[in-house]
């Protein structure tokens, strides 16, 4: 018998499936392992259900949206090229970006988790919480708003009820919400809050960094009210490199502009037609965004070296520990 399960849980070679109430636990069908293709959570999965053991998964439905690992370009071609294209989570709707309004905030942070959202097909939600520790809520979250035209921003809190009605326009039965940020931004509580019960566990925060620790407890899709919300160790374990699309889409009037330049190679320096730095003059491209631009973009490009550099050290360690281990 064949039927649509959605994926929950990934483990190493297992996935629970869920349909309805129903759950099961699966295997990959060879011609799927074959393939490489690896159903990922929010996945749809046709399964040929056995009653006395794992249930098969024979085949992953096309995915109608998906957030994908931050590009690693910086590691060899092959390999890049296959990250670029990974899944973290399928089918979602919506991405949460939940950054707390406190010292933590940063419109950077968001700037990029709106990119790689935005660049996956899902519409980003920056949900700005804490409200209540907060002098100047609206002009955070105008700011944040200003970010992109794509980019929806909500400050809540989840402590004073402050702006919760405001999510109430995501939460339409069948809509799936990933849930992005750092951990302590206050995922676990919101959740909870939304859900009138615990959910997930909730975490003291130090004193000191206002980072708090790595409190949830691991469950990766959850329903509430016909909800699904999603929060993978995947999401969870995202660095902060956003993939340089996700960039041109979130300022596309930017790229736009430097498409416009005379020159291909254009350094927006002093070479004539320069399109952004005519915008730059006339006003229509304010100095703080276009900053904003060459930070993200800098950030990216120190990304991939790093990471590079990461590569070629544990290759030389490697070698250390070998020659090492040969000298005993
Ligand atoms: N003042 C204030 N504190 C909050 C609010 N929401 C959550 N917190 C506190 O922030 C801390 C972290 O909240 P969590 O919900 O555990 O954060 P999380 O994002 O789930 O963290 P991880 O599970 O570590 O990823 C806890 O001490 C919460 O009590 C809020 O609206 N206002
Ligand atoms: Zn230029």
């Amino acid at each position: 018998m064949e039927e649509c399960y959605r994926v929950t849980q990934v483990h190493r070679d297992r996935y629970m499936v869920k349909n309805g109430t129903e759950e099961l636990y699966c295997v990959l069908t060879g011609s799927l392992r074959y393939r490489e293709e690896y159903p990922v959570v929010g996945d749809y999965v046709e399964i040929t259900v056995n009653p006395y053991g794992d249930s098969l998964i024979r085949s992953i439905l096309p995915r109608r949206t998906a957030f994908y690992r931050p590009d690693r370009g910086g590691h060899a071609d092959g390999f890049a090229k296959n990250l670029q294209v990974q899944p973290l989570v399928a089918n979602i709707d919506y991405v949460f970006i939940i950054t707390s309004l406190n010292h933590d905030f940063s419109l950077n942070r968001i700037a990029r988790y709106a990119s790689m959202a935005a660049a996956g097909g899902a519409v980003p939600v920056a949900v700005l919480t804490k409200a209540d520790q907060c002098p100047d809520v609206e002009e955070m979250e105008k700011k944040t708003a200003e970010l992109s035209s794509q980019l929806r921003a909500a400050a809540v809190s989840a402590y004073t009820g402050f702006g919760l009605e405001r999510l109430q326009e995501y939460f339409t039965p069948g809509t799936t919400i990933a849930l992005l940020g750092s951990s302590g931004a206050g995922k676990s509580t919101l959740i909870n809050t939304l859900a009138g019960r615990e959910i997930m566990r909730t975490g003291g925060i130090r004193e000191d960094d206002s980072k708090g620790r790595h409190t949830t407890t691991h469950r990766e899709m959850i329903e509430i009210n016909g909800v699904f919300f999603i929060d993978t160790p995947g999401l969870r374990e995202l660095g902060m490199i956003a993939a340089e699309e996700g960039i041109s889409g979130t300022f596309s009037d930017i790229a736009d502009l430097i498409s416009q330049c005379a020159f291909s190679d254009c350094t927006h320096g002093n070479e004539p037609g320069c399109a952004v730095r005519r915008a730059l003059e006339d006003g229509s491209l304010t100095s703080e965004r276009w900053k904003m631009y060459l930070r993200l973009e800098r950030e990216n490009r120190w990304n991939k070296i790093t990471k590079n550099e990461m590569m070629m050290n544990m290759a030389m360690n490697r070698r250390k520990m070998k020659e090492q281990r040969k000298g005993r």
